[in-house]
């Protein structure tokens, strides 16, 4: 899979908040996009899946230009590339499995989705997708009665029953504690390994980045201030990305997730449990 951007740009009133962006993710690597509030960060990811309009560029996969899509493309191409939030974005009121079968809501009606026409193919389905993630005992409860590292799981368990080529996370474990944060990153890991899944992650935090990630994206003020492998990210190139000084401090950039071995998705379920 080859997705390319080129020159992407977007303006809100006068404002730049992604400014000429030209990248090309030419295989399913899992990549980090990092750089202070307000950089342009969310701007960018919800370009990639249609949710904000771009001012100028190109977004291209595999040949197909993402920005033209209209209709039933466009429907394919936000199918194919699902989108995680820092806040969940579940339904907190409907039960876990209902929540995570709502992955397949185009291929469903809202109406048929909220009187639960979901066969039963479909709701094995979606409890293998909770058994991956290790919280297949949560499926009938409230999403609102779940953790906030649980709920986050539910989120991905959503989007991979969009079976997606791509996994866009936004800031996903900016809401969580260290060890919820670890237990999210772990499974966005091992979704990209098992399943040759891109994913594109937007991080606060340098740490997490250099942790998992096998290509980080510095974005400053709009622009690409740094791309390059996690070992090319010195504290000289996060200072340029954070537009920081000598007071410029790792630390303030850190979740504590402790950089651990990566471990494979069984093992990141029996920690959550
Ligand atoms: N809908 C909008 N209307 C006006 N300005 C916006 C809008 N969305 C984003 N911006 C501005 O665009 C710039 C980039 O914002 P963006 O949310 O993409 O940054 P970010 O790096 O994701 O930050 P954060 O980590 O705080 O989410 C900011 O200056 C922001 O205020």
């Amino acid at each position: 899979m080859d997705l390319t951007i080129t020159g992407l740009t977007k303006r809100f009133g006068t404002a730049v908040a992604v400014d000429d962006v030209t990248l090309t993710f030419d295989r399913p690597q899992m990549i980090g996009v990092i750089g202070r509030s307000g950089a342009g960060k969310s701007t960018l990811l919800r370009m990639l899946n249609r949710l904000t309009g771009a001012t100028g560029g190109s977004v291209t996969v595999d040949g197909t230009d993402i920005l033209a899509l209209r209709g039933r493309a466009l429907r394919r191409w936000r199918h194919d590339c699902a989108m995680i939030f820092q806040q969940f974005n579940l339904v907190p009121r409907l039960d876990v499995l209902t929540n995570v079968l709502m992955g397949r809501l185009n291929d469903h009606s809202a109406v048929s989705a909220m009187l639960r026409l979901f066969n039963r193919e479909e709701r094995l389905e979606a409890l293998a997708a909770l058994d991956r993630l290790g919280i297949a005992a949560h499926a009938m409860k409230r999403a609102e009665a779940l953790s906030g590292g649980q709920q986050q799981r539910v989120a991905i368990a959503r989007a991979l029953m969009q079976d997606p080529k791509v996994i866009l996370a936004d800031e996903p474990i900016a809401s969580l504690d260290p060890l919820n944060a670890k237990v999210v990153m772990d499974a966005l890991r091992a979704i990209h390994e098992e399943d040759g899944r891109m994913v594109i992650c937007n991080l606060h935090t340098l740490d997490t980045a250099r942790a998992y990630c096998d290509r980080i994206v510095g974005m400053r003020d709009g622009r690409v201030v740094f791309d390059g492998l996690p070992g090319q990210l010195t504290e000289g190139a996060a200072r340029d990305i954070y537009g920081a000084g000598d007071e410029f401090s790792e630390a303030a950039t850190s979740t504590s997730i402790e950089s651990l071995a990566r471990p494979a998705l069984a093992h990141a379920k029996a920690l959550a449990e």
